[in-house]
């Protein structure tokens, strides 16, 4: 199943710097780790913000939530996911 996964993150400033930064390193090997078996198809940066659209390539509602719950960043940031279906008028 797809989805298109809208991320928003926002660490409060009584983050010290050091616990920022290794969470974030954190985020970024859980993302490659799934980039690379597949479930995290895509990953884009919304222009200016510290956001992305990413596309997640997974099994069911179930496994998505395990995905994204277990994201570093998680208790800090926002997101809403967006079930895709085949459109119609697709080519491909
Ligand atoms: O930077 C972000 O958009 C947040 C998060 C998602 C993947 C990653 O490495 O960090």
């Amino acid at each position: 199943m797809l989805y298109l996964v809208h991320m928003v993150v926002d660490i409060p400033e009584t983050v010290p710097a050091d616990v920022a930064q290794e969470t974030i390193a954190r985020e970024k090997a859980y993302s490659q780790e799934l980039q690379r078996g597949g479930e995290w198809a895509e990953i884009w940066r919304v222009v200016g913000e510290y956001a992305n659209y990413s596309i997640f390539d997974v099994e069911n509602h179930d496994r998505l939530h395990e995905i994204l719950s277990g994201l570093p960043l998680y208790r800090w940031m926002t997101i809403k996911v967006t079930p895709l279906a085949k459109h119609g008028s697709s080519i491909r």
